[in-house]
């Protein structure tokens, strides 16, 4: 196939892209390198420089794209709580964009990065899809909109649209993986400390009600969920939307996090505890049994992969 993939300069969309190259298809790279990096963009895909909303449709028009996939959103939650009108605009207003130039060059298929986030604080655990949908942030209401009008465009104009929810994404694929300027994601900073880079690793809260109260994730492999992108786009369906969980189902503390870093890289890794971060539920794990038993999909690698892959992939920089 022929694809776009918006944000494959990015963590995410660079190893997606990476996967999308090996499985043969021909990958164009939209991303305005805003987040992400030019030399991330694996060799034999081609890097179009620009926003969204500059730039789809003028890359769509007349070339033939099977497919989208699209990465590309501004993702910190912390952000997005002090500049709601940026997340608004730049998740939901150039994904509208993109929308029109797909439907204008009549792109048929596409699959979405979502998130857990549009869940918000979940009644039970694990999370299905079918639970309710409360994002405590403009982060996760800017995706869930996202959501929702990919529903409407499926509905109304017949797209073939698939909302992929991740879960906390961690380890590296090969010469691709997580270098954020601004890194707020837990694995890449306390290997960071591991590294001698940064002195401690701050806890955001130990009170909370879990086992050794801290909060309680749900880790889940690049690569894994790279895997699903595929399957995804061969389950995109005219006329339809699907939403679909990706986690592993299993639930770390970030002290266990924190463990698992210090057996992987033989460091001591300081400990500061701090107040909780504003936002953070206390338990997010996901039920992943739909997209297990519709696209056959499961996770391959455990916790201690995804912290000997980021810490290869650290090392390597
Ligand atoms: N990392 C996680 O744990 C996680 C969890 C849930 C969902 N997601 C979602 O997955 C996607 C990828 O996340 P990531 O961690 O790889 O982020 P990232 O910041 O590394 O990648 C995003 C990429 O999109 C580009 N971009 C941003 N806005 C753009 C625009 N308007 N036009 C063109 N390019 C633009 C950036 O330059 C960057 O290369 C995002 O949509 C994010 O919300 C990530
Ligand atoms: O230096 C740190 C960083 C994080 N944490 C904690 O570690 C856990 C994981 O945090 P982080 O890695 O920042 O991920 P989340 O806040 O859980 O959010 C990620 O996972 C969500 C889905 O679960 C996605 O929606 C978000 O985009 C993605 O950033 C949380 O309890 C944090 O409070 C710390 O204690 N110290």
């Amino acid at each position: 196939m022929k694809l776009l993939v918006t944000g494959g300069a990015g963590y995410i969309g660079s190893v997606v892209s990476a996967l999308l190259l090996e499985a043969g298809h021909e990958v164009v790279v939209l991303d305005d390198l805003s987040t992400g990096h030019e030399d991330a963009v694996p060799p034999g895909a081609r890097l179009v420089r620009g926003t969204l909303r500059e730039t789809a449709a003028g890359v769509l028009d007349g070339a033939g794209f099977d497919a989208v996939l699209h990465f590309a959103a501004k993702s910190l939650v912390g952000e997005s709580v002090e500049k709601p009108g940026l997340y608004w605009d730049k998740n939901l207003g150039e994904s509208l964009a993109l929308l029109e130039a797909m439907r204008a060059a009549g792109v048929p298929r596409i699959v979405f990065s979502s998130t857990a986030a549009t869940y918000g604080e979940p009644e039970s655990t694990p999370i299905l899809e079918t639970d309710p949908t409360r994002p405590t942030n403009p982060y996760g209401a800017s995706k869930l909109a996202i959501d929702t009008v990919l529903a409407e465009y499926a509905r109304l104009h017949g797209l073939g649209g698939v909302s992929l929810r991740y879960f906390n994404v961690a380890g590296a694929y090969g010469a691709q993986g997580e270098r954020h300027t601004v890194e707020t994601h837990l694995i890449p900073n306390v290997l960071k400390v591991a590294q001698g880079e940064k002195e401690a690793v701050n806890v955001f809260g130990e009170d909370y009600p879990t086992d050794d109260g801290t909060c309680v994730r749900d880790y889940i492999h690049v690569a894994d969920l790279g895997r699903a992108h595929l399957l995804a786009l061969d389950a995109c369906e005219p006329g339809t939307h699907h939403v679909f969980n990706l986690g592993s189902g299993t639930g770390y503390s970030v002290r266990a996090v924190i463990d698992v870093c210090r057996e992987v890289t033989g460091r001591e890794i300081p400990v500061v505890v701090g107040p909780r971060r504003a936002g953070d539920p206390a338990v997010l794990v996901a039920s992943s049994d739909r997209i297990q038993s519709r696209l056959g999909w499961k996770p391959e690698r455990d916790l201690r992969a995804m912290v000997e892959d980021a810490w290869t992939f650290l090392r390597s920089r």
